[in-house]
This record gives C-alpha cells, sequence and structure tokens, in this order.
C-alpha cells in the first residue's frame, strides 16, 4: 500500500483523525459543540444537565453516559476476560472497536480543541513513564512497582 494515512491504509495518524473529527464537526456546524468541557463529558459521561445536545438517529437528546461508560459496559459482568478475546463473536469485537474508536476520536478532538498535540505529548509521557519506572529497577510480575 502507498500513500499514507488514507483509509485502508495499515496505519492511522492522530493528525488525520485530527482533521476528520475538525471536518465532520465543521460541517454539521457543531463546532458551537465542541467545547473542552462537552467533550469531557462526551467522552467520560458523568452528565449532570449540561446542555451539550447532538443528533442521533434523528432525535435530539441529552448526552448522557459517555463513550467510557460504554465501553465499560461491554465488559461488565464479564469477569475476568482473556487477552485476544477468545468466544467472543465477531459482532462484539465490532461493538468494542466502535466503543474504543469513541474515546479515542473524542480524545483527539479534545486535544485539538485545546491545542495540545496528543502524538507529541503521548511521546513525552512514554519516556517520562520509562524514567519514573526503570526496567533495571522493576520487581519481575508486579506491575508499577519498583
Ligand atoms: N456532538 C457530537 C456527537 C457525536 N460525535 C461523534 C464522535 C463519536 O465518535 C460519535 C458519538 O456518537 P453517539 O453519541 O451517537 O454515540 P454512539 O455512536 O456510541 O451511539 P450510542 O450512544 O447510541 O451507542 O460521534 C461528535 O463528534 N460530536
Amino acid at each position: 500500500m502507498t500513500g499514507g494515512n488514507q483509509e485502508g491504509d495499515q496505519s492511522v495518524s492522530l493528525d488525520l483523525l485530527k482533521q476528520k473529527m475538525a471536518s465532520f464537526a465543521k460541517e454539521r456546524d457543531w463546532d458551537q459543540f465542541h467545547s473542552p468541557r462537552n467533550l469531557l463529558l462526551a467522552s467520560l459521561g458523568f452528565y449532570m444537565g449540561s446542555p451539550f445536545f447532538h443528533l442521533a438517529e434523528s432525535n435530539i437528546r441529552n448526552c448522557d453516559v459517555g463513550e467510557v461508560g460504554e465501553l465499560s459496559e461491554i465488559f461488565q459482568w464479564k469477569g475476568e476476560v482473556p487477552k485476544g478475546l477468545p468466544g467472543w463473536k465477531e459482532d462484539e469485537k465490532v461493538h468494542l472497536g466502535e466503543e474504543l474508536s469513541d474515546v479515542l476520536l473524542y480524545l483527539v478532538r479534545l486535544s485539538d480543541i485545546c491545542g495540545i498535540d496528543l502524538g507529541k505529548a503521548a511521546l513525552r509521557k512514554v519516556e517520562l513513564n520509562a524514567i519514573k519506572y526503570p526496567a533495571s529497577k522493576t520487581n519481575n510480575g508486579i506491575a508499577g512497582s519498583c
């Protein structure tokens, strides 16, 4: 595959997602709703009567659960889930991909609206994590412990 970062390519950049979300909002005149607070509530939830309305399935409804809540619902009551999700139906995996994407897309949009370069910030954080938790000093099998 050639060209890089178009639909169907193997890798998708945060920048492409940022541009797509910006176009999506602009085409619908939804920039007015994409404030930092609204985007945070849309991703995390904690609806408390915010004036954040959006169109969905031809209805106007409140933003309530939040995408992280919707993501959590998929795992709710399942107990520990083995890596690779053995036994999950294909449509369950597709649904999981959709909810993960909603969380990512709102974070990308929130970062953009706040003027944060999410890719650079995340890369810097990975480096900070490595300094905070040196591999040489980490106890085997105990996550987050040095
Ligand atoms: N004001 C809005 C509304 C939606 N979206 C985009 C970002 C998310 O990727 C997706 C969220 O849409 P819904 O709120 O309809 O959530 P779901 O797709 O999860 O639908 P449902 O909650 O019915 O399962 O659409 C957006 O950018 N701005």
